[in-house]
């Protein structure tokens, strides 16, 4: 092994990836693929909201004035000249002493200028003529949403950057957009690698395991907003992993592989990188688990070696691979966000190197607790399913208690932060 292996922090180790972030740009996209993708430009009103006046309620649009006189022994009647739902528009204006009949949405007659609800108001009907009366006064414009109320033509409602979420998809829909201008999705190459490894469908066999890698990182892929290329999984052989290796690098943003980064004697990536030419950026990190992640830079690419160790792996991807994702994709804030929290369970065991924990944020007595996921192993694979944050121990020589304050990397909020501190 002609690299040097010794730990670095993991603050350089990010820092180090991060020199090699890139954006990639803008791309249309139709209005119903752009979930979670980042806005290129904000969103102004084109139009007032609403655009014209309406009715908040099914009830009968008049005139206030005409109400004046009205009181509890002394009903007011209106004629009623016609029905509008929503969708359509009074024939023409109302005169003194008439009412349209109006439905919730509907926009408001010329000569209205307040809704009665239903509730209020009885209908009659007279010689084929409908008539409704009222009790009560109401006031000039009661009931009645005004146009530009909300928002004014020229707000500007969402900024460039944002993320789209339900939200800002009803505004594009609101502001007539079919398609929207987001960030690129980086394509990212993945292999796994280990003779050991069966496919999903596959019986067990003596010595072999399943590829569970290969799922969870291309679904960490797109949780991060990556579009994932899977190339499917590689025999520890030198020369196919070189082979297979090269040639996907050359259609890829950035290519992942897992397993085959520490020492063993099937261990290829750190060699196969030399071999291409890449430089390696680090091959062992001051942290656990994850200390073996190594990631190589070629022609301004990375390579990000992961751990074959499935909760290493994970860590790893969550650490050095989501950020470059994010900044690809034209996020502001690539980092996974960092919060203060209570550990909700003892964490006896001490570590020399800063452990991220896999855990899970949860709630108590208006307090945020994070307690550890189970078993907190690298090699282990069941504590992932329960995982939403990493609580961050610092290296030391003594454990952590139930109620110690501790920070925490959510995993699945996606507000971010700008710096990873
Ligand atoms: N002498 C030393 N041995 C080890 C060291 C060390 O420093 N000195 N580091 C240990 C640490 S820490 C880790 S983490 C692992 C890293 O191993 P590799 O990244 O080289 O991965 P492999 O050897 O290929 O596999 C390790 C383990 O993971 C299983 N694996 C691999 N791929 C998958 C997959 N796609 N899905 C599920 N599980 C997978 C594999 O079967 C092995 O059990 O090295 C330690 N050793
Ligand atoms: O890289 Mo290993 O995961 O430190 O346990
Ligand atoms: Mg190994």
């Amino acid at each position: 092994m002609k690299f040097d292996r010794k730990p670095i922090p993991v603050t350089d180790a990010v820092a180090k990836v991060m020199e090699y972030e890139r954006f990639g740009g803008w791309e249309e996209v139709a209005i119903d693929q752009c979930e979670n993708r980042i806005l290129a430009e904000g969103i102004t009103a084109s139009h007032p909201i609403p655009p014209f006046n309406k009715s908040p309620y099914d009830g009968f649009a008049l005139k206030a004035e005409d109400t004046a006189e009205a009181g509890s022994d002394k009903p007011v009647t209106f004629r009623v000249i016609e029905q509008v739902g929503a969708g359509h528009q009074s024939s023409r204006a109302i005169e003194h002493g008439e009412a349209v009949r109006i439905m919730t949405g509907a926009e408001i007659p010329e000569g209205a200028d307040c809704v009665a609800m239903f509730e209020i108001c009885q209908t009659y009907e007279e010689d084929s003529m409908d008539y409704m009366t009222i009790k009560r006064q109401m006031e000039k414009g009661q009931n009645i949403i005004e146009k530009g109320s909300e928002t004014s033509l020229g707000d500007v409602l969402v900024n460039k950057g944002t993320r789209i979420n339900p939200g800002v998809k009803a505004l594009l829909a609101t502001f007539g957009y079919p398609t929207v201008k987001v960030g690129k999705k980086p394509v990212i190459g993945l292999f796994a690698t280990g003779t050991e490894l069966l496919d999903v469908d596959e019986e067990l066999q003596p010595g072999k395991i399943r590829n569970s890698n290969a799922y969870m990182i291309a679904a960490q892929i797109e949780r991060a907003g990556g579009h994932v290329k899977y190339y499917g999984k590689l025999e520890d052989d030198f020369d196919t992993c070189y082979q297979a290796v090269s040639r996907a690098f050359s259609e890829v943003d950035a290519l992942i592989t897992t397993g085959g980064v520490s020492v063993g004697d099937f261990d290829l990536m750190p060699d196969i990188y030399d071999k291409l030419g890449a430089e390696v950026l680090f091959n062992k990190i001051a942290m656990r688990p994850g200390s073996v992640t190594t990631v190589a830079e070629k022609d301004g690419k990375l390579l990000f070696g992961l751990s074959g160790n499935p909760s290493a792996c994970y860590v790893g991807f969550e650490l050095y691979a989501y950020p470059v994702i994010q900044r690809f994709a034209g996020v502001e804030k690539p980092y996974h966000r960092k919060i203060d929290a209570v550990l909700g369970k003892d964490f006896p065991k001490p570590n020399p190197f800063t452990r991220f924990v896999r855990g899970f944020i949860h709630y108590e007595d208006g307090k945020v607790l994070v307690s550890p996921a189970g078993m907190d192993k690298s090699a282990v694979v069941t504590t992932l399913a329960n995982t939403d944050a990493l609580i961050m121990l610092p290296g030391g020589t003594r454990g952590f208690k139930a109620g110690d304050a501790v920070q925490a990397i959510l995993l699945e909020d996606p507000s971010g932060q700008a710096a990873f501190k």
